[in-house]
């Protein structure tokens, strides 16, 4: 943890203890423990909005779930404060579920209709099934809050509070440095190149909602047991927006944001209450003020200006430079890595792109494959890494069927891609996109994540020394800790070979890696990839650039109009007339293919 997290949370725990020493009355700590209540709504959230970039606008509703279920667990069955958590956690984690299942086909202003029309919908049944939750007129007599049979007094409550938000907002820190945080800022990033690299996108979005729906289904387990009394007209439309808000006004993404930006709405109308009735118009006004000079909320701005006046080293320490060691080497030592396409066909409605295509990539050998614009050579890299599924044929990779597979479940069985146009993590830092490639090594679990425990210190300690060594490989250590995004360009297709390594693949797909380069570049990305193939590496090159074939290639094959029209070494495929006539339409003199198809 950093110096400052490390200040935040003996900052946080300080104020926590602090409040109820030194509260004048009831109503004053009554008012911050709401204040521990929502802010443990929002940290949760967080997650979700800072890490995945999904908003959700339906926390409300998660609020009056948890809150229903702990009161009628509580009143109707005598439940204590730790099964009436349990079990609207339970409760409020399955409807994060079924919330996040929208995000496999609508995101954005979609998704947020999604997330209000479920806050409508539990406000609704919490009217309508009287019988359960006593429809408009509520539900009373939820106990003291109780644990074990042991009745809790104000400030032992106040203690569970303080505790639960002070170990949530560690356990949210902790996941956002951990894997599973760097993953979900991936996937926000670049979904395609999330699940290239193993990640199951979908996966990631589902925890990240599991989590904001569980943070927010406990805190209304909370919240009706410090009010005693429960009604729908408390968990209104306008809570989520003000839940959303506290995330955006602090910081998203940020540690401590979401604290701060619950603090200040559970406290800011408090202060506005003299403005009678202006308040409101007061409330919206500040709100609109503070989000037009920090957009990035209070926390998230701060954050940027320290940056800006203390600029962190762009490059890696000489010392963590020399005790790195780049293995590029495939994780499944002794493996051949052939791959072998059969009748691979994809069409797009009538368009038939890819024409029973059958290629073999030898194991250990760089296999080009080249051909006309259009002739079919990213569809055949999309459907081999599982972009998209083939209409007919198979592929496999030392045999074993990978047809019909999903994106990342083909990269965890070695293979690993770049792309025609780089899909770089750009908000992530360099040596931050090589260790998401690395990911997919990695064996610790969530628990792990959140707690931090030993095996995830060792993992990533490890997952970074081998980052360095691949940014060591491609020349690249002294960029390590910028933003992907501000990279000159033949640096960022560096860094996408980088990050693919990483993954420790047995096949790497590299779709056109020398577009856009200087002749320098495209001799150093040449020397590379011998230097890949030497440690065991198959590579499949799509390619433009003759010269960078000849001088990598063991195999060429050549695509035209769907179709593979020859395949042998690139000598003679230079010279084979079908292949002239593809690129020329008719058959040329020997020598000119070269000049005119680079
Ligand atoms: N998603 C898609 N939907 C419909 N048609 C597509 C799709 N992707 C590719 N095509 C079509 O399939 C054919 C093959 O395209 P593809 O991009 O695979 O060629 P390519 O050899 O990679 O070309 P280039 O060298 O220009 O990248 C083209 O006619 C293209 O228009």
């Amino acid at each position: 943890m950093s110096r400052l997290h490390l200040l935040g949370f003996i900052a946080l725990a300080g104020l926590l203890v602090a409040v109820p020493l030194t509260a004048e009355n009831e109503y004053e700590l009554r008012l911050f423990m709401l204040f521990l209540i929502y802010g443990l709504i929002a940290v949760g959230l967080n997650v979700l909005v800072g890490l995945t970039g999904l908003v959700s606008l339906g926390q409300a509703g998660l609020f009056a779930l948890g809150s229903y279920t702990g009161a009628i667990l509580a009143v109707r069955l005598g439940a204590d404060l730790i099964t009436a958590s349990i079990g609207a956690a339970v409760v409020a984690g399955v409807a994060g579920v079924a919330l996040a299942y929208p995000t496999v086909r609508v995101r954005g202003v979609y998704l947020a209709v999604v997330t209000i029309a479920f806050g409508i919908i539990v406000e609704n049944v919490a009217i309508e099934w009287s019988s359960l939750t006593g429809g408009t007129t509520g539900l009373s007599g939820v106990p003291m809050p109780n644990v074990l049979g042991y009745e809790l007094s104000g400030y032992g409550f106040y203690g569970v509070l303080a505790v639960t938000l002070l170990l949530a907002t560690l356990a949210a820190h902790n996941l956002k440095v951990s894997a599973y945080g760097r993953a979900m800022l991936a996937v926000s990033q670049s979904e395609i190149a999330a699940r290239s690299l193993g990640i199951n996108a979908t996966g990631m979005r589902i925890l990240a909602f599991v989590a904001a729906a569980v943070t927010a289904g406990v805190a209304g387990v909370f919240y009706s047991f410090l009010n005693q009394y429960i009604s729908p007209d408390i968990f209104t439309f306008s809570d989520s927006v003000r839940f959303l808000l506290m995330v955006i006004l602090g910081g998203a993404a940020t540690t401590f944001g979401p604290v701060l930006g619950a603090f200040t709405l559970t406290y800011l109308p408090e202060y506005l209450q003299e403005f009678q009735l202006w308040q409101k118009f007061a409330y919206g006004a500040l709100l609109l003020i503070v989000m037009f000079v920090l957009p990035r909320g209070v926390l998230g701005t701060a954050g940027f200006v320290l940056k800006r006046l203390r600029p962190p080293a762009r490059g890696l320490s000489e010392a963590e430079i020399a005790s790195a060691q780049a293995d590029l080497a495939p994780a499944a030592r002794g493996a051949t890595a052939e791959l072998v396409t059969d009748g691979l066909t994809v069409r797009f409605g009538g368009l038939t792109a890819l024409s029973a295509a059958n290629v073999r990539v030898k194991g250990g050998e760089v296999h080009a494959l080249i051909g006309p614009n259009g002739a079919g050579k990213s569809t055949f890299v999309n459907a081999i890494s599982g972009v998209y599924r083939p209409t007919s044929g198979s592929f496999g990779i030392d045999g074993e069927d990978l047809t019909g597979k999903r994106q990342h479940e083909i990269a965890k069985l070695g293979l690993a891609r770049t792309f025609q146009n780089t899909e770089l993590f750009g908000d992530l830092t360099v040596i931050e996109n090589v260790m998401v490639g690395g990911q997919i090594g990695l064996s610790y679990g969530l628990a792990d994540a959140l707690l931090r425990t030993p095996r995830q210190r060792r993992e990533e300690r490890a997952l970074r020394a081998a980052a360095v060594g691949l940014l060591a490989f491609v020349g690249l250590t002294e960029h390590a800790n910028e933003a992907a995004r501000y990279l000159p360009f033949g640096l960022q297709r560096r860094l996408e070979i980088a990050r693919a390594l990483a993954a420790r693949p047995r096949l790497l797909l590299l779709d056109e890696p020398a577009a856009g380069l200087t002749t320098q570049e495209i001799d150093d990305l040449a020397a590379m990839i011998r230097k890949i193939a030497a440690s065991g590496v198959s590579v499949l090159l799509i390619e433009h650039h003759v010269d960078l074939i000849m001088a990598v290639a063991d195999t060429v094959t050549v695509l035209d109009y769907g179709q593979v029209i020859a395949s042998d070494r690139p000598g003679v495929v230079q010279n084979d007339p079908r292949v002239i006539e593809a690129y020329f339409g008719t058959p040329v003199a020997h020598g000119e293919f070269a000049e005119a198809a680079s």
